[in-house]
């Protein structure tokens, strides 16, 4: 095993939110991640670099030990499962729920629900859970188009402020999770890499903190 460090970093949205904590915690990318059309980047530190890759593509590249550590939605960490994976960090960024949803005021009728979700194994999951017989639709997007064009009765998504789902006459139903940003670790490179890891660890947990009593304070 290389004793250089990989960090896997999801791209859009959180990667805006990552960066300013990895900073605190001493881990600078040598170069504007923004402006680059790299995914492997050096950092100031010798033994540790980043790639910057698809949210949902994360999880796989830290169990499969390609990237030591990674930072991805607790939203992606349920639906990929978490064989192979530490944890060990709640960043606290990117806070949102992981909600079912359907039209404004419409029951949920049907015996067999249709429920359109890019979270397949989270949806049928929290349904079987309920005793709610579910055909659960596999989209990759705009899952608040599905209801209104009548392919599904209720679909599961993110849900923050609840603005993209009341603009499409839509109201969140029932919450299946809290969802925040984590830190995960290769479970090997954990036991292998954990002097290196340790500290890393330890400066995140600091960053997260001080932000926290920052915006408290
Ligand atoms: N509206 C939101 N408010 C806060 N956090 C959100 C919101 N939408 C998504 N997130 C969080 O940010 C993460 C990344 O979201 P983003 O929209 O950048 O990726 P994506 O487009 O869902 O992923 P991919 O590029 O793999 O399709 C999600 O996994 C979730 O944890
Ligand atoms: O409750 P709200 O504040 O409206 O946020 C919820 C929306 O945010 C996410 O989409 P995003 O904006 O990331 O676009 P995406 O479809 O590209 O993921 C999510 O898929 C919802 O559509």
């Amino acid at each position: 095993m290389s004793k250089q460090l990989i960090v896997a970093l999801s791209k859009g949205r959180i990667l805006d939110e990552t960066l300013p904590l990895l900073a605190d915690a001493g881990v600078e990318p040598a170069e504007d991640l923004g402006s680059s059309r790299k995914l492997l980047f050096d950092t100031n530190l010798p033994d540790v670099k980043l790639v910057v890759i698809r949210a949902t593509d994360v999880p796989t590249y830290v169990q499969l030990g390609a990237a030591d550590l990674g930072v991805a939605g607790k939203d992606v960490l349920l639906e990929h499962g978490a064989a192979g994976l530490y944890e060990p960090l709640d960043l606290e960024i990117a806070r949102c729920r992981l909600m079912t949803a359907g039209i404004t005021g419409a029951e949920p009728a049907r015996a067999r629900r249709r429920v359109a979700t890019k979270f397949v194994n989270v949806a049928r999951r929290w349904y079987a859970e309920q005793g709610i017989q579910a055909e659960v639709i596999k989209l990759y997007g705009a899952m608040e188009l599905a209801p209104l064009m009548n392919l599904a009765d209720e679909i599961v998504d993110i849900v923050d402020t609840g603005n993209t789902l009341r603009a499409n006459g839509m109201e969140p139903r029932e919450l299946i999770a809290p969802i925040s940003t984590r830190l995960v670790v290769n479970k090997a490179s954990m036991t292998m890499k954990h002097a290196r890891i340790k500290p890393l660890l330890e400066r995140l947990e600091q960053a997260v903190t001080a932000r926290r009593e920052g915006v408290a304070g």
